[in-house]
């Protein structure tokens, strides 16, 4: 409850509610404490995106529908196929799109995008977090994404929020050499790991400047 009210008093836009089990962050969908969460988060005028990692098309649906939540992101191996069950009733999706940490060519990471261009799809472009999927704290090649925004995400108007390793120390340059209009942290503004640190988002708020900012809780 108070990291969402620390979220809504530091002008974060957005909260994540994982509810993937494995994770540290993992929210039980059923808890009463989940519902104080998410309905906190949404009279604070939040937009609420529930995460989930290769979780059934039911269950996510379900759980969309009873938390009414206003979009839900896929961190996953999940398909096409599986994405458009979403879009074709309605749910707004943000996918997450795993990349090598690595320098790559603009044409090599839109490989990995192209399939998921969709008016209603928003890429999160996150560093491959291996088995733990995300939520690692894994930074990406900054100029990589900045050229593949230069050459693809802009003439094609795509929308996209940067995650990966973002700190309150480190965001102001992601944003800059990214080129990234929204960002998205989870790791970063904890303390300990798990635990959402008020200071941390604030600082992190403060430092990215314009632009709209994602918490995973
Ligand atoms: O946060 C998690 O535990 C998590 C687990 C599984 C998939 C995704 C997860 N989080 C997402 O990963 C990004 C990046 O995290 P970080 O900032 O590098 O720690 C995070 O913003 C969430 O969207």
């Amino acid at each position: 409850m108070e990291d969402v009210q620390a979220c809504a008093d530091a002008g974060v836009d957005c909260v994540g509610l994982n509810f993937y089990r494995p994770s540290v962050r993992y929210l039980d969908p059923l808890a009463e404490e989940t519902q104080a969460i998410n309905s906190l988060a949404s009279q604070c005028g939040l937009y609420r995106v529930g995460l989930f990692v290769n979780e059934s098309i039911e269950t996510v649906q379900e759980i969309a529908k009873q938390l009414q939540l206003d979009a839900v992101q896929f961190h996953g191996d999940e398909t096409v196929e599986y994405v458009q069950q979403f879009l074709r009733v309605g749910i707004a999706v943000i996918r997450a799109i795993r990349l090598p940490t690595v320098p790559m060519e603009a044409g090599a990471i839109h490989s990995h995008v192209e399939r998921w261009i969709d008016p209603s799809v928003t890429m999160l472009i996150d560093a491959d977090a291996g088995a733990q999927f995300g939520g690692g704290g894994k930074q990406l090649h900054w100029p990589s994404i900045a050229a593949w925004a230069r050459q693809y995400a802009e003439p094609l108007n795509l929308p996209w929020i940067l995650a990966g390793g973002l700190t309150p120390q480190c965001v102001s340059e992601a944003k800059r050499v990214s080129t990234a209009g929204r960002v998205d942290v989870a790791s970063g503004v904890e303390n300990p790991r798990g635990t959402k640190s008020a200071a941390l988002i604030r600082e992190f708020v403060q430092a990215c400047g314009p632009g709209g900012v994602d918490e995973t809780a």
